[in-house]
């Protein structure tokens, strides 16, 4: 077969375009996933991403470009790529009226696999995604994290090589996000698979090898978690103190930092958070009422790559000018 490079990648698109009508999904995509690892796909709503994996599972036919997924490609060799993908949609497509055994039962019969393989390989999924309790429950009875996770073991039945999750953790609260993500981990740990997900999320980078942002119908960046947050910037410091003002002259005197005065108190950035609270409340001239210290937020990585915000976000303003400007503190807007 006419392949697109080399060997050895799980994913591999270029000049990949999808267009409905007069609207442009997708311009032009270039990315190469290797196996096993976990590559997020990061970007706005509207950015592309449920259409990328839609065409990358031959779910929907590129209007221009090539793709090829675990060696086959989704246009020549259709049936190749859907044997060998499994894919969890941002909406839910169990069946409420058949038990969770049942719906990975009818999905391994949809593929061909035996009675007993099945049964093997049921026992073997529910234990992973810790929902062998739920075996015999019906999935309408199922919160949404469960469901979420039964998906997961449904399209990992027929032992794919590449998984697609189309916003596992949408709509999902903190506790049940983390439990997909520590089942995600057990199974690659317990196999070699590459798995291709689309967020909203930076958060939920920090569980991938690497990622891209998505904007404008192309990639605009693409890297190891750490490289991105490291080219986009360092942690956020956040303050409420007694004085806001005073804190921050005061930061900004004795730390040589550029803190921002806000509706909410203080920010200021530190290439090191963590090292950066102790010294900053030792060292602080009126009394801290709280402290916190955040990574970069999609908003950060948008304006860093972009140029531009999501919109929305509580206006901050650089201290130094106001600070000078008028030392009670109060600045002008
Ligand atoms: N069937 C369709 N017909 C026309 N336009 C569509 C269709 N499906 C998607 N689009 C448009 O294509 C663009 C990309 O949509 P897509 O759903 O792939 O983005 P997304 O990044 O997955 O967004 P979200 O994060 O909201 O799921 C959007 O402008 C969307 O409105």
């Amino acid at each position: 077969m006419n392949m697109i490079g080399g060997g050895g990648a799980a994913i591999r698109t270029r000049g990949l375009r999808k267009t409905y009508g007069a609207v442009e999904a997708l311009r032009s995509l270039d990315i190469t996933v290797d196996a096993g690892e976990t590559f997020g796909f990061l970007g706005p709503n509207g950015a592309g991403k449920s259409t990328t994996i839609a065409m990358l599972c031959t779910l929907l036919r590129p209007t221009a470009g090539r793709a090829e997924v675990a060696g086959a490609d989704v246009v020549r060799a259709p049936h190749d790529v859907r044997r060998r993908v499994g894919v969890v949609f941002q909406e839910s497509t169990a069946d409420n009226d058949l038990t969770a055994e049942e719906n990975l039962r009818f999905h391994a019969e949809l593929y061909g696999i035996s009675r007993r393989e099945s049964r093997r390989r049921a026992d073997f999924l529910l234990d992973l995604l810790a929902l062998s309790s739920r075996r015999k429950a019906l999935v309408g009875t199922f919160s949404t994290g469960l469901k979420r996770r039964l998906e997961i073991a449904r399209s990992l039945m027929h032992r794919p090589e590449v998984l697609f999750l189309d916003e596992p953790t949408a709509g999902l609260d903190p506790h049940s996000r983390a439990l997909v993500w520590d089942h995600l981990h057990r199974l690659q740990q317990q196999q070699v698979i590459t798995i291709f997900l689309t967020t909203h999320y930076l958060e939920e980078a920090e569980h991938c090898h690497r990622i891209a942002v998505v904007d404008g119908g192309g990639v605009i960046a693409e890297g190891s978690p750490q490289q991105l947050k490291a080219e986009v910037g360092s942690d956020v410091v956040h303050l409420q103190t007694a004085d806001n003002a005073v804190a921050a002259r005061s930061i900004r005197d004795r730390f040589g930092l550029n803190p921002a005065l806000g509706p909410d108190g203080v920010r200021v950035h530190a290439a090191n958070g963590a090292e950066l609270v102790p010294r900053l409340c030792a060292a602080s001239a009126v009394p801290v009422h709280s402290i916190m210290v955040t990574r970069p937020s999609l908003d950060d990585v948008f304006l860093h790559y972009t140029g531009r915000g999501v919109p929305g976000p509580p206006r901050w303003r650089d201290e130094r000018a106001p600070l000078s400007a008028a030392p009670d503190g109060k600045g002008s807007k």
